[in-house]
Parts: C-alpha cells; sequence; structure tokens
C-alpha cells in the first residue's frame, strides 16, 4: 500500500534547495519541515530522537523530497545541502538540566559541526538561539542589543551559555570563513505536538486543567512570559533564512502575561470544573520577566505575529 501525503508544491530545480533541518523530529523543527516540505524543497531531517519523535514527521517517511537521519549532531555530519537549520538542543528546563554536560556539548560541538558543514558545502546556516541569551533581564522589553545577564553557573548556564557561544561560533565562522549565518533568538513557544512530559509552563498547565489536576504555578506567579504560537514562529525562521539581515533577530509575540494570569485563562479556556491553581516553590534563577521588543523583526524581515496568544491555545486545546 503507497502512503498518502499532503500535496508538495512542485518547484523548478533552480528553486529547489536541499534543506538540512536539525532536530527537525522536535517539536518546532517537525513544523518547519512540514512548511518547507510544502513549499516543494528537499528536506533531511538529522536528529538523535533524545526529546523529538519519529511520530512528528511520520507523515513524510517514504516521500521521496524526504530524508530521516538518526544521527546526533556532536558527532560530524556530511551532506550536500544548500541551507542549514540548526535547531538541535533540548529547549525544556527540565530536558536541557537532565544532563548539563550533554547540553552543553550539544549546542557548541553541534553548532561548531554544523557551522564546519556549512563552511565545506557553502550553506547557508541558521541557529535557533533563544531568550535565554538575556537570562534573567534588566532592561524590559528585551531588545537585540541587550547583553543579557546571565548566571553562568547556575542549573540554567548550560543551556544559556551553550546558546551564547552558538552564537559567538556562528559569527566567528562568518568572519573568518564567510559563512552566511542567520541567528534568531527564540521567545517562549507553544503549539500542538509539544510532547506530554515536555515539562515547559504551556504543555503543563494544559494537560493539568484537561485532566482536572490542579495548575502548578512555580513561585508567586508574578514572574511574565510572552507566548508565541508556533506556526507565526516558523514563518519568522523562514523569513529571516530567506531574507538578507544577518544579526541576531528576537522572534516572538510581545503580549506579556504574568505566569498567575496565565494560569487562569488556559483553567477557563479549557473549561473544566473544579481546577485549582496551586503555588509551588519557585526554580532557582527563573528570569522575572521577559518581553520581546519585535522592531528589529518588524523593520529587517517584514515580520510580525498574527496568532494571539488565546487563538494559539484555543487550537493547542481543541487540537
Ligand atoms: O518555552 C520556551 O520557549 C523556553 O522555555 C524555557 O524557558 P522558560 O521561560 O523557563 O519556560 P517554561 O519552563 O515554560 O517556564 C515559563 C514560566 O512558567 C513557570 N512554570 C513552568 C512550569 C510549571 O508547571 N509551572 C510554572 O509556573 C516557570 O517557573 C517560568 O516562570 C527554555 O529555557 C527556553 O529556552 C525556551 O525557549
Amino acid at each position: 500500500m503507497s502512503a498518502i501525503y499532503a500535496a508538495v508544491r512542485k518547484l523548478p530545480n533552480s528553486k529547489k534547495k536541499r534543506v538540512l533541518v536539525t532536530g527537525g523530529a522536535g517539536f518546532v523543527g517537525s513544523h518547519l519541515v512540514d512548511r518547507l516540505m510544502l513549499m516543494g524543497h528537499e528536506v533531511i531531517v538529522v536528529d538523535n530522537l533524545f526529546t523529538g519523535s519519529k511520530r512528528n514527521i511520520q507523515h513524510w517517511l517514504g516521500h521521496p523530497h524526504f530524508e530521516l537521519s538518526r544521527h546526533d549532531v556532536v558527532d560530524p555530519y556530511m551532506a550536500e545541502v544548500d541551507m542549514i537549520y540548526h535547531l538541535a538542543c533540548p529547549a525544556s528546563p527540565p530536558h536541557y538540566q537532565y544532563n548539563p554536560v550533554k547540553t552543553v556539548k550539544t549546542s557548541v560541538m553541534g553548532s561548531i559541526n554544523m557551522l564546519g558543514l556549512a563552511k565545506r558545502v557553502k550553506a547557508r546556516f541558521l541557529l535557533t538561539s533563544t531568550s535565554e541569551v538575556y537570562g534573567d533581564p534588566l532592561e524590559h522589553p528585551q531588545a537585540e542589543s541587550y547583553w543579557g545577564h546571565v548566571n553562568p553557573i547556575g542549573p540554567r548556564a548550560c543551556y544559556d551559555e551553550g546558546k551564547r557561544v552558538a552564537e559567538t561560533l556562528s559569527y566567528s565562522y562568518q568572519k573568518q570563513s564567510n559563512v552566511q549565518v542567520r541567528v534568531a533568538r527564540i521567545f517562549n513557544t507553544f503549539g500542538p505536538r509539544m510532547n506530554e512530559n515536555d515539562g515547559r509552563v504551556v504543555s503543563n498547565f494544559i494537560l493539568q486543567a484537561l485532566r482536572g489536576q490542579s495548575i502548578t504555578v512555580f513561585g508567586d506567579g508574578s514572574q511574565t512570559r510572552s507566548f508565541q504560537y508556533v506556526h507565526d514562529l516558523v514563518d519568522g525562521l523562514i523569513a529571516l533564512m530567506e531574507g538578507d539581515f544577518s544579526d541576531p533577530v528576537n522572534l516572538g509575540n510581545p503580549e506579556e502575561y504574568t505566569i498567575q494570569n496565565f494560569a487562569e485563562i488556559v483553567r477557563d479556556i479549557v473549561g473544566r470544573d473544579g481546577v485549582s491553581i496551586i503555588n509551588l516553590n519557585a526554580t532557582q534563577d527563573d528570569p522575572h520577566q521577559r518581553k520581546p521588543d519585535i522592531t528589529r523583526a518588524r523593520k529587517e524581515i517584514g515580520w510580525e505575529p498574527r496568532f494571539s496568544m488565546k487563538q494559539g491555545i484555543e487550537e493547542t486545546v481543541s487540537g
């Protein structure tokens, strides 16, 4: 029996790109892969399936434009490609803190390997960096010009510092070896396919509310976050990769909520009776406030989010 795939665009060979997506079986990666496939490109996914899952991309397995390679980016990888979207790295705090040495290796050695590949095959390289490079920010909202406030020896450092070095590596390869680089600083993102055991706030709160359990707010809930829907992020990543702008660009939704208020919103959208909100201990070094300044994204790549947080949560809950 032959598989049935979503219809992909037929691109002339001059427009069709060979695109490598590391972490392409993950939550964000698999949505990006969907879009690149539908656009008519050839996609290679490299993923060690530690936090990613074959299920996220199984609808493309066997497609002539698609290839999955179970490979860990800490080891070198070779392929003739035109573009590299480098996403591979656990992003949820419980996952990246589970094996901090491995998280640092993934960011640092993974980026060296992928930038080395980009240099050899002259591919354009996009790093998915993070709002965590701003640490517990002392400037609000955060613009790309802010250098950040990161605890270099705290529990989040393996991720934050790993991504900071990955940014440094990107611009070092650009300067030294003329690699074309793009750096996206991604702010909190949610949507379908977040793992049940992801551990981040959106999936935790939705699952707790759906199961009729108490919603667990860490600390007093006065800390803020700004949540973007994953489809907006994918638009931004593609616009950044395809544009001419090479400095870091924030990709996030500037709608800001306290976590306490966010818990109430999720509880009300799910609408199950008897769900209470409880406050647990705060976690160490949890950023107090986070909101992207997206002036640069608007100006340089013509991007801004199209979904409100509530629209995205409603779709995620019903999906
Ligand atoms: O979601 C993301 O995109 C980001 O998630 C994490 O950053 P963080 O903002 O700490 O993400 P969460 O773990 O989702 O936490 C957000 C806030 O909710 C709180 N939280 C989380 C989980 C929970 O059950 N209850 C709860 O109150 C946390 O303490 C924190 O204040 C990662 O470190 C980022 O790199 C990643 O980009």
